[in-house]
């Protein structure tokens, strides 16, 4: 036990996707922060070339908020001109509180309102988005696993599920527990358990993949419960993807402290997951009721023996 010490073997959460980039490409270009509601912090990078605003899925940056349009405004990169322009929305586009008659270049710090959404201009390389960005992230962020928090799952959940309902797109999500994962504290030790649910994570987040527009969500709902949200996937599809989570899970050795009674400082350890999948319908009345059956399949991948996915 006195060999071992989770600190040397722990995984620094930057390691995941969700704290890295602010040095990329990325945080290099144009772009608007959201200052209002419950999006507040949230950069959306700015494209060359021209990108429509709304709350629709049709837009090419969706913003959500009171007040905003299907497709609210229109903004025009060109090198370093950046112009913004209404499209013809019910509450209007507003820069510095002068409402939108035309196209309007925007300059570094200009106030930009769209309906009642507030957000700011930031120019190429501004030290303020940057930082803005960063607070945002680690509030929507686990410390423990570097996966986003319970916050950020039900945010973007709900969001989704707005999509869902107007475009008549699919949408499923996967939740998971580690199975006996009370025995692991038990045996070896709650710093030993902690280590498992981070080496756990990315294990999971491998598979799962960086993330990305319409890409699937991977967060902790907490304790050692865990989220993926699939919008646009059918049960098929997220069927599969837990699957392989399962699998991924199910093959890989932990090394951790052997229990008191044990005289080897470190034992192999095998960890499973089981897995619940449940897909959007139209009998369904909110998140709530998406969520629940989704447990309702995992207690059931639990009392069939764990190890496995019910959907
Ligand atoms: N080390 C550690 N343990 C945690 C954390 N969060 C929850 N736990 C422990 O996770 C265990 C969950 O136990 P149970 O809900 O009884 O379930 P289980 O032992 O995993 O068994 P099944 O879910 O039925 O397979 C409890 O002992 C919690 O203390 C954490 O962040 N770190």
């Amino acid at each position: 036990m006195s060999n071992w010490d989770p600190s040397t073997i722990a995984i620094d959460p930057s390691q995941l996707t969700l704290l890295q980039g602010l040095d990329s490409e990325e945080a290099r270009r144009c772009s608007l922060v959201v200052y209002s509601g419950g999006d507040t912090g949230r950069q959306i990078t700015l494209p060359e070339g021209t990108s429509s605003i709304g709350r629709s899925a049709a837009a090419s940056l969706q913003i959500d908020g009171p007040g905003m349009s299907r497709l609210h405004a229109e903004v025009v990169v060109d090198g370093t001109q950046v112009l913004l322009r209404d499209l013809g929305s019910a509450n209007g586009s507003y820069v510095q509180d002068v409402r939108l008659t035309g196209p309007r270049p925007l300059r570094d710090g200009d106030r930009v309102r769209l309906g009642s959404v507030l957000l700011k201009f930031y120019e190429h390389q501004s030290v303020d988005a940057a930082l803005h960005d960063r607070v945002y992230r680690m509030a929507m962020v686990d410390a423990g696993t570097g996966l986003y928090n319970r916050r950020y799952l039900h945010e973007t959940l709900r969001r989704e599920l707005r999509q869902t309902r107007q475009g008549g797109r699919p949408m499923a999500v996967i939740s998971f527990d580690l199975d006996r994962f009370k025995s692991v504290n038990d045996t070896h030790g709650h710093a030993a358990g902690d280590l498992v649910l981070r080496e756990c994570a990315v294990v999971v987040s491998g598979v799962v993949g960086a993330g990305g527009p319409g890409s699937p969500t991977l967060g902790r709902l907490g304790g050692e419960e865990f989220l993926v949200l699939m919008p646009g996937a059918t049960l098929p599809v997220a069927r599969a993807l837990a699957e392989r989570l399962r699998a991924a899970v199910a093959g890989h050795t932990f090394v951790l402290p052997a229990g008191l009674a044990d005289s080897r400082p470190l034992v192999a350890h095998r960890q499973t997951i089981s897995l619940g999948v449940a897909e959007w319908t139209s009998a369904m009345l909110d998140a709530s009721d998406l969520l629940d059956a989704a447990d309702r399949r995992l207690y059931q991948a639990k009392h069939e023996g764990r190890d496995r996915v019910c959907s």
